[in-house]
């Protein structure tokens, strides 16, 4: 796991061998020592070059042994071992050095990176610190300031960032294992006292309190109630106070607290859902290993409202050639505006040149004829988004691939307005579609996999996590918050204010309560999806039976309000009062709260006192019962799918891992009970019937979160 040998007569050569990234297992960590300990007998060998094989350096530790009981040597040992050693050490840094990876380049005595390489600690994403070392030398090479930016965010710095910030010490566009060589050769013998890090004092700015006390607030409020960035704050804030060897053992004392924490499970979970993803299935039977994306160059994209715009900037990004149509003239020109500022600013953000002259405009629907793949976005209408498929499938070149970015429409009925129905796949991207990570790649009954394959490729280009899931009303992640959203609604109704309902949800991690995000997103968009599915038109008689629809419970609260104009942000009131139309500061209206009053009075409903614990398990246990559901149907093909949608596409708290996760956290058991009595409590809302699933799952002894698609028996099933 990690190979020795000479190179240029005097220069041992150290290569960790662990594809697919080098990962500090047991038993690289073990080759270390062992090569090591060969290098500094060896009486021809003056100095040392560490590198990994296959043009990677390292990943960092390995993240799969997390669980597992310690073996091997621990790694802030093997690191000592490398600064203490009596010859200069080189770490020749290619593709990445992360984690454990860039500790590991740190307890080296000079550090040379190839042009391409990044560099950074990402411990903090996975629920941990850089513990091996990490947090007490990263201060004292490149100050507090520096440290405390890469440790509690995990960025990634590219080579000629980490130069200037003093982390490496040489860049090469060159062999970087040549390189490293001839710099191991050129420090031979030179004396090694300056070049240990953790002997260095760490430079202490003079406002020290008030920069950890600003650094600790900023954490707190960018992942709210995650731990692992304020044990980062803590750890750097003992290396700038402490002396090494203290300053270790508070990094040691942190990572126990946080290693034995359920936020980091969560997190790694997250990690491997998030690769796991990609390895999509269907009911069908094709998979992500045996299906062929078709070749894409040129890719159109219909309607340029909103959604269209972002898709367009997504694309354009990639590289790929895009025709952007939209048969407004008026909207078009905004859009090209729109379209045009949103690539500049990216490009100058990520000091790239922005690649306007990708994208070509069009009023006429006849510019896509020789597109490899369409993308229509026009407004969300059934019988509008018919009529754009039946005229794509007239224009378009044979073998186009056809997609629809509806957010809950039937796919399958769209395809059915095609002559080639397994080229019609769903990718429901999520707004701002430039920015949000998350893509629903949607197949019905008669997609090929050619077609889902070629989604979630293009997908991956584009950046995004792609999740391959079936077609339903809603999806995944839409079928999910419906049923969020209409317990928020009920509590209302019983008594809660959206105040409370908001900071019982924010107080578990959400960025946003359901009803400030209804504010930002605009409820009159929720108002139109629920009067297309004959729901929304309010009824004036009062009591119980104005309250039912289509046979279950049904609170018109949202739509009430947004019949007096109040849809959100935008118009200045929603479930808050803001100072002015578009204004973003949400506070409390006594409006609402009378409105509140008024309805429960008509209504016969008298408020009772409802706490967050209900509101929490009225809200989230509503979504995962949904999800079992989901997963029985198959139209998610696993645990992982559902919370990889949470996570990227509904800000769920990653450090909560995601619906699945958190309910596999609270105990499956604990679920099914709260799930009976709130049912027994609202006989009138179906969806509260625990599911068969979460039933199966607790008779057989609530199994892990990882063995969950053993119980499902039935792997998939049809819309
Ligand atoms: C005392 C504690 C000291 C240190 C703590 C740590 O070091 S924690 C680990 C810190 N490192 C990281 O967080 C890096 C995680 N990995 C990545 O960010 C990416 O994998 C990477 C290295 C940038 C490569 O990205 P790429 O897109 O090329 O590949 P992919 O992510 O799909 O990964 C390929 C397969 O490798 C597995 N893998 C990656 N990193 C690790 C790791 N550190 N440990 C174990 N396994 C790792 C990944 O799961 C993929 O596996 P596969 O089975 O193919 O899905």
């Amino acid at each position: 796991m990690a190979q020795y040998s000479r190179v240029s007569g005097t220069v041992g050569l150290i290569t960790l061998q662990n594809p697919p990234v080098n990962a500090l297992c047991a038993a690289v960590r073990q080759g270390i020592v062992e090569m090591l300990k060969k290098a500094l007998s060896d009486s021809k060998v003056k100095s040392v070059v560490i590198c990994g094989q296959n043009g990677i350096f390292c990943g960092g530790a390995d993240i799969k042994e997390f669980g597992m009981n310690m073996s091997g040597p621990p790694l802030v040992q093997v690191i000592h071992a490398i600064e203490d050693a009596n010859k200069p050490m080189v770490a020749a840094i290619e593709g990445v050095a992360l984690g454990g990876g860039l500790e590991l380049a740190l307890g080296c005595h000079y550090r040379i990176a190839h042009s391409k390489a990044r560099l950074g600690l990402p411990e903090v994403i996975l629920g941990l610190l850089p513990a091996a070392g990490g947090t007490q030398r990263l201060p004292r090479l490149i100050g507090v300031p520096a440290a405390l930016d890469l440790i509690t965010t995990g960025r990634h710095v590219i080579a000629a960032e980490a130069l200037q910030l003093g982390i490496v010490d040489q860049v090469t566009d060159h062999k970087t294992v040549d390189a490293a060589v001839k710099l191991a050769q050129s420090v031979a013998g030179k004396p090694l006292d300056a070049r240990r890090i953790s002997t260095y004092p760490c430079a202490r700015p003079s406002d020290l309190d008030a920069l950890f006390e600003g650094e600790m607030q900023k954490v707190r409020q960018r992942a709210r109630g995650a731990i692992a960035p304020v044990a980062c704050v803590q750890a750097v804030q003992a290396a700038a106070t402490l002396p090494y060897t203290q300053g270790i053992e508070r990094e040691k004392e942190l990572m126990v607290t946080l290693f034995t924490s359920g936020q980091a499970r969560a997190l790694q979970y997250l990690f491997f859902s998030q690769r796991a993803v990609s390895k999509w299935s269907t009911p069908s039977g094709a998979r992500w290993d045996t299906s062929k994306p078709g070749p894409i160059h040129k890719v159109a994209v219909i309607g340029l409202g909103t959604m269209g715009r972002g898709i367009t900037v997504a694309l354009a990004q990639t590289g790929l050639s895009v025709v952007a149509v939209e048969t407004q003239e008026k909207q078009l020109m905004g859009a090209k505006k729109a379209v045009s500022n949103m690539l500049e600013q990216g490009a100058k953000r990520r000091g790239v040149a922005p690649t306007l002259d990708k994208i070509s405009y069009s009023p006429n629907i006849q510019a896509i004829a020789d597109a490899d793949l369409v993308i229509e976005a026009v407004f969300e209408d059934m019988a509008l988004k018919k009529q754009v498929f039946q005229q794509l499938a007239a224009v378009c070149k044979p073998g186009t691939f056809l997609c629809t970015n509806t957010s809950s429409l039937d796919v399958d009925q769209l395809a059915s307005q095609t002559r080639s129905p397994e080229l019609v796949v769903g990718m429901h991207f999520f707004a701002p579609a430039h920015v949000m990570k998350l893509l629903e790649v949607v197949y019905g009954p008669r997609t090929s996999p050619q077609a889902v394959a070629t989604a979630m490729e293009l997908g991956k280009k584009m950046g995004k996590v792609s999740v391959a899931v079936g077609n339903c009303q809603g999806f995944v992640g839409n079928r999910m918050l419906k049923l969020y959203l209409e317990q928020a609604f009920f509590l209302l109704e019983e008594g809660a204010t959206p105040e409370l309902v908001d900071r019982a949800l924010e107080e578990f991690g959400f960025a946003m309560g359901v009803f400030r995000m209804s504010d930002l997103s605009g409820l009159d968009v929720g108002w139109k999806v629920r009067k297309g599915l004959m729901l929304g038109e309010t009824d004036v008689s009062s009591g119980q039976s104005a309250r039912i629809r289509q046979g279950c419970r049904y609170s018109p609260l949202g739509d009430l309000l947004c019949e007096q104009g109040r849809f959100g942000q935008k118009t200045g009131q929603g479930w808050y009062q803001y100072d002015k139309p578009g204004g973003r500061v949400a506070s409390s209206d006594p409006w609402l709260h009378s409105f509140l009053e008024s309805y429960r009075a008509k209504h016969g409903l008298v408020a009772r006192h409802i706490d967050h614990q209900e509101v929490l398990e009225r809200c989230l246990y509503a979504m995962i019962n949904e999800g079992f559901r989901i997963l029985e149907e198959g139209i998610a093909a696993g645990p992982e799918d559902i919370d990889v949608i949470y996570v990227f596409g509904y800000s769920w708290p990653r450090h909560r891992g995601g619906p699945m996760f958190y309910a596999d956290m609270v105990g499956l058991a604990k679920v099914l009970e709260r799930l009976e009595h709130y049912q027994q409590a609202h006989p009138d809302v179906p969806y509260l019937q625990p599911c068969s699933l979460l039933r199966r799952l607790v008779a057989s002894g609530s199994p892990p979160i990882q063995r969950w698609r053993e119980v499902i028996k039935k792997p998939h099933s049809q819309l």
